[in-house]
């Protein structure tokens, strides 16, 4: 299994609202319910390597990701918070596991696995509930969960994959991070980071993920070999990208990375 590659599909690149939002008529919104391009269902991202496969983070798209791909089963899932947007569709998969009498793994750290018993009490006993507060083996990846600031919203978090000296971070839904939350960050050959507006005005205290502007400064900062930007609301026009520094590109439902 040395040389196995492990690859990271996003099952959905969107912010907490999906685009188009349905609310709204704007360019992109309207370019998303026709042509498709700025479609983005909740984010997600589907890790497989060898038979083995993770599901990070299982939004209420997840049922509609799934028959997209055809896909009947998911391996086990990792959680990054208890925010709708991330979990809406635990309480479907658990469905699933009642009906194929699965049981998979359902990791995440403590405070998170609280929440999800509180808002969907049923879920557990069809999902094996597992703490990962300091972290664990996963697909031959030593997992480090660590907890970043989601502004307004409270806390998230992130999970440092790190196998030899190749590292990479998923890191959907956070803002204004500190030292202590960067350090998990350095020496990356892979970043994945939520942005949600290329240039946000409200206010910060109403904030909760980096706008682009910042993020890229962040990028410049941490220096990582790659990154790719997620959990993009319709601000964002795949059809009229944003100029963006070396390095930095945006993803897409369907997008396949390696590692
Ligand atoms: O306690 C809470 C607060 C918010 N939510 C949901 O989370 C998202 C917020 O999205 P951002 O990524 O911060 O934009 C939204 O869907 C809220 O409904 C929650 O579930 N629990």
């Amino acid at each position: 299994m040395h040389n196995v590659k492990t690859s990271i599909r996003f099952l959905g690149t969107g912010d907490s609202m999906g685009v188009p939002r349905v609310y709204c008529s704007c360019g992109v919104c309207s370019e998303a319910r026709t042509t498709g391009h700025n479609r983005r269902l909740r984010s997600s991202i589907l890790l497989r390597r060898g038979s083995e496969e993770l599901l990070v983070d299982c939004g209420p798209d997840w049922r509609g990701q799934m028959e997209a791909r055809g896909q009947r089963m998911v391996g086990n899932v990792l959680i990054t918070h208890a925010h709708f947007d991330h979990i809406g569709g635990l309480p479907e998969l658990a469905d699933l596991c009642r009906w194929t009498d699965v049981q998979p793994d359902l990791y995440a750290p403590q405070e998170v696995l609280a929440i999800i018993r509180r808002q969907f009490p049923w879920v557990e006993g069809r999902l094996r509930f597992v703490e990962v507060e300091s972290g664990m083996e996963m697909l031959g990846w030593s997992v480090t969960p660590f907890r970043v600031n989601h502004g307004k919203n409270g806390y998230s978090y992130a999970y440092r994959f790190q196998q030899g000296d190749i590292a990479w971070v998923y890191c959907p839904d956070s803002i204004a991070l500190g030292e202590a939350e960067k350090r998990h960050m350095q020496e990356l050959q892979l970043l994945i980071l939520g942005t949600s507006f290329y240039k946000e005005e409200a206010e910060f205290h109403t904030r909760s993920v980096y706008d682009m502007e910042e993020a890229c400064e962040l990028v410049a900062e941490l220096a990582p070999e790659e990154t790719w930007f997620t959990h993009m609301s319709h601000d964002i026009d795949l059809n009229n990208l944003p100029e963006l520094p070396e390095g930095i590109r945006l993803a897409w439902s369907g997008l396949e990375l390696f590692l």
